[in-house]
Order: C-alpha cells, then sequence, then structure tokens
C-alpha cells in the first residue's frame, strides 16, 4: 500500500477575533480538506453572498496554494456552496481568510460563530513559464474542442 505524503507545515496566526475558535482540522484521518470554522454569526438571505470571516491569516509555503471548497452536506441540505469555487488563496497572502458563501436555497441560512462552513486543501502548485511561438505542433484533437468528441445523447 502507498504511504501518505507527509504533512507539510503551514504558519497559521489567529486574528483578535478568531481566539476561543478551534483551527481548520480533518475530521478524519483520511479527510482531504480541513473543515475551516466560522468567526463570525450572519444569516444569508436566499441569494446572498457574503465573505464569511475566519479569523485566520496564513503563510503558505511557496510551491503550494489552499483551495477553498464548498462542504457537500451545506451544499445538498442548504444550498449553500462557494461562489468562486475552488478559492484561492495565495502562499504571499497576509490577509484573513474568508470564505465566500452563496445562499442558493429559498431560505434564510444561519451561520453561527464556530460552524464548519467550508474545507480547505493544501495543494501543489507549478507556475508555468510561457515561452511565445509562432507556430504550435499539430495534434489529433486539433482546435476540436466543447463537446466535438461527442458522448452526450442528442435530442430528436
Ligand atoms: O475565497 C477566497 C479567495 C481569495 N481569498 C484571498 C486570498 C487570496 O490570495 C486573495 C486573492 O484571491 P484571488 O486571486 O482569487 O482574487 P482576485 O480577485 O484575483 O484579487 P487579487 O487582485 O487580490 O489577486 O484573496 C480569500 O481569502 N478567500
Ligand atoms: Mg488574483
Amino acid at each position: 500500500m502507498a504511504s501518505a505524503a507527509s504533512p507539510v507545515g503551514v504558519q497559521i496566526k489567529r486574528l483578535p477575533h478568531g481566539h476561543g475558535l478551534d483551527l481548520p482540522a480533518y475530521a478524519t484521518q483520511g479527510a482531504a480538506g480541513m473543515d475551516v470554522l466560522s468567526a463570525e454569526s450572519v444569516t444569508l438571505k436566499p441569494g446572498q453572498r457574503h465573505a464569511v470571516a475566519t479569523g485566520l491569516a496564513m503563510a503558505i509555503p511557496h510551491g503550494y496554494e489552499i483551495q477553498v471548497r464548498p462542504r457537500s452536506g451545506l451544499a445538498l441540505k442548504h444550498g449553500i456552496t462557494v461562489p468562486n469555487t475552488p478559492g484561492t488563496i495565495d502562499s504571499d497572502y497576509r490577509g484573513e481568510l474568508k470564505i465566500i458563501l452563496i445562499n442558493h436555497s429559498a431560505d434564510d441560512f444561519a451561520i453561527a460563530r464556530g460552524d464548519r462552513i467550508a474545507q480547505l486543501v493544501l495543494a501543489p502548485v507549478t507556475q508555468a513559464a510561457f515561452e511565445e511561438v509562432d507556430e504550435l505542433d499539430e495534434t489529433t484533437r486539433g482546435e476540436g474542442g466543447f463537446g466535438s468528441t461527442g458522448g452526450h445523447a442528442e435530442l430528436a
């Protein structure tokens, strides 16, 4: 069996309004994402977006990012999701981590301080170095895209 990759150290700082809250944590041993908690109490009306405070700032090592992803339970049961998913937390960002949420349901959704509102996935990043050319190599696909290979039943 392949062994799990070693955890990567990420510096994290609690801002004043983040004190007293648990840090983001993996709910199970094999979890890909760390559940992150809201540092505020707020109610999202139907269709409303809000950048929810976490009370946390971090220094992600160069070569990594953190992705902010929705929690499926909130999405399925309450229509609460992350409109910019996966949100990108850059390694050089030192401001407060905020979780942008949108309420896609027809009902108000109340978030309490301490609620687990999203999950954070640490991921490696490879930066591209563009090399501008006049011609690209030829491929079988060529310029075909956007469904060019079929596989979707056509309406009669
Ligand atoms: O869900 C998110 C997305 C971003 N950020 C913070 C960290 C990230 O490093 C920074 C910039 O994010 P992004 O590049 O997605 O936003 P932008 O609209 O391109 O803003 P900027 O011009 O500041 O890069 O904002 C969050 O706290 N939560
Ligand atoms: Mg940006």
